[in-house]
């Protein structure tokens, strides 16, 4: 069964208890976070204080997506405030090696990103490090995009090259993400699936239910 991501760019904010409580009681076991700066992408959002906050009140692994440029400090702010999952786009750190080891020294789980201009090769260092490999099937800064199909390649190819090599990697995916995008993404071998629009603007147990049975 893909493990469900919730992302809360697409939540009512002032339903937020409520939507988590609701996600709780589905088989989704995590809550995405994008928190973006205005410089790295365009949009501004989210912080370690929300996350605080999260994590005392639900037990949903808090799966960090962290779009800020020079992201150590923000990163280390969002471990201590209870993130449990710190993925970032290693072009936005000087020192990407360093800091996916600083995460893991901390217990942290360390993903990276891929933005969809960027070939997987292009980190291929960091493969052999990382818990989780982000394919961005949009281009990131805003929910509500249309999927990239040209993505799905990107997915099999991560998959390929865990299996090569022995990686360890979870694979998730983060934008567009419906039943029938997420469908083509679980079968090309993607095994976390982040959704925003498609869970917050629909009934949110079914749409979940509709990803977590892929
Ligand atoms: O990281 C991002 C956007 O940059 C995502 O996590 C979005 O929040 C996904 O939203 P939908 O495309 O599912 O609406
Ligand atoms: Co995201």
């Amino acid at each position: 069964m893909p493990i469900v991501s919730p992302s809360l760019l697409a939540a009512d904010l002032f339903k937020l208890g409520d939507q988590i409580k609701l996600i709780e009681q589905t088989d989704a076991s995590y809550l995405h976070v994008d928190i973006m700066d205005g410089h790295y992408v365009p949009n501004i959002n989210f912080g370690d204080k929300i996350v605080g906050e999260l994590k005392q009140h639900t037990a949903l692994t808090l799966d960090c997506h962290i779009m800020v440029n020079q992201p150590e400090q923000v990163i280390m702010d969002v471990a201590a405030a209870g993130g449990d999952i710190l993925t970032f786009h290693p072009e936005t750190s000087a020192h990407p090696y360093r800091l996916i080891q600083e995460i893991q020294r901390l217990g942290k789980k360390a993903g990276i990103a891929f933005d969809p201009g960027i070939a997987l090769s292009t980190y291929a260092d960091l493969l052999p490090l990382v818990d989780q490999v982000l394919v961005m099937t949009v281009s990131p800064g805003f929910g509500g995009q249309s999927f990239l199909p040209a993505m799905v390649e990107k997915v099999a190819a991560a998959k390929q090259l865990r299996e090569d090599n022995d990686y360890h990697y979870d694979i998730e995916v983060d934008g567009g993400v419906n039943a029938d995008t997420g469908q083509q993404c679980v079968t090309a071998g993607a095994n976390v699936l982040v959704a925003g629009s498609y869970v917050f603007k629909g009934e949110i147990a079914e749409r979940i239910e509709s990803l977590t049975r892929l």
